[in-house]
């Protein structure tokens, strides 16, 4: 079996976050959820959450659908690395991306969730694509979509070709030619603890010397931008007039007026460019003319993170094969 479902951004000027349409149980209730390989919960907004804690999303209601079945004693909690988090219950029901479907999947519903994921409208919850063992679920951790779909595909991958300020997709099963130009580059994956980390082979700044220096990291779709060490970013906005690491803001700004250089990283002997346009992430605030910058350091994170900003310049397969890998390929 294969699935290919729509990346569509949510915001129609940054690509904060990418959301596909799932619909769950019968009849059939679709939901906008945001794929995030940089965790492993599948959870929606339902209809056990408090009223005040919904602002436009939609929900899932399980005694709506036939074939949910309460998994009874269970129950999920997750912080992500930004602060946020939810908990609740959990169901198992149908769950279908793109044409494929997965029976008895754990569906994490909400029963709270943070201020931050109230006021995301267009974020109905997440499915989580990293390894299982990140999963949050108690006492018996659940399988991921993923890896519930796996022995069904034609091939244990996914793929993501995100886009900027467009839609992209999601492809389940197989690997589509029409989506990518050249070879694909595989290098391996560490999946202790569950996210696909990897190494890069190293970065330039605009058009500088390409500094050949490994650098482990995340590939996060569910992340925006791109996190890594303080050698790099200070390199990067060496180059940037007026840049400046704002605690205020929590992280490099410079004027929206400025003239920034392109990033490019390594992945083996392949090579990725961001254009500068693609490096101004938004203004601070709604109208200012100080603007935040796609790359930002590791420092407070704690693990370097290849996020959308990275993801969109290229085709990524998410190989879970044995041992998992992890290609990236030019578009
Ligand atoms: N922070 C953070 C984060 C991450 N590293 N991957 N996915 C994340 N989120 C998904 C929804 C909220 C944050």
């Amino acid at each position: 079996s294969t699935g290919s479902a729509a990346a569509v951004p949510i915001n129609a000027e940054f690509d904060i976050a990418y959301v596909t349409p799932v619909t769950l149980g019968t009849p059939p209730q679709t939901l906008q959820l945001d794929f995030d390989s940089g965790s492993s919960d599948l959870w929606v907004f339902s209809s056990h959450l408090p009223t005040s804690q919904i602002r436009g999303q939609e929900i899932y209601a399980p005694n709506k659908s036939s074939t949910a079945k309460l998994l009874d004693g269970h129950s999920w909690s997750i912080t992500y690395g930004d602060g946020s988090g939810s908990r609740g219950n959990v169901y198992t029901d149908n769950v279908t991306v793109g044409g494929l479907m997965v029976e008895r999947q754990a569906i994490e519903c909400a029963q709270q969730v943070s201020s931050s994921f109230t006021s995301e409208a267009h974020i109905d919850g997440l499915v989580g694509l990293g390894f299982s063992t990140l999963n949050t679920v108690s006492p018996k951790s659940q399988l991921t979509f993923f890896d519930n779909a796996k022995g069904a595909l034609d091939s244990p991958v996914f793929t993501a070709d995100l886009k900027h300020k467009q839609a992209g997709t999601y492809d389940f099963g197989f690997i589509d030619k029409a989506k990518y130009t050249g070879e694909i580059t595989y290098v391996p994956v560490n999946n202790d603890p569950g996210y696909w980390t990897f190494s890069s082979s190293g970065y330039a700044v605009g058009s500088g010397n390409f500094s050949a220096s490994p650098i482990s990291g995340i590939a996060d779709t569910g992340t925006s931008l791109i996190y890594l060490p303080t050698a790099v970013v200070t390199a990067y906005y060496r180059q940037v007039q007026g840049a400046t690491n704002s605690r205020s803001y929590g992280g490099y700004v410079f004027p929206c007026s400025a003239t920034l250089p392109s990033f490019t990283f390594g992945v083996g002997e392949a090579r990725f460019t961001i254009p500068p346009a693609y490096m101004s992430y938004a203004a601070v605030t709604p109208g200012s003319s100080t603007c935040f910058g796609g790359l930002q350091s590791s420092n407070g994170v704690g693990i370097n993170i290849w996020g959308d900003l990275a993801l969109k310049v290229a085709f990524v397969v998410f190989n879970g094969g044995t041992p998992p890998t992890i290609g990236w390929a030019a578009k």
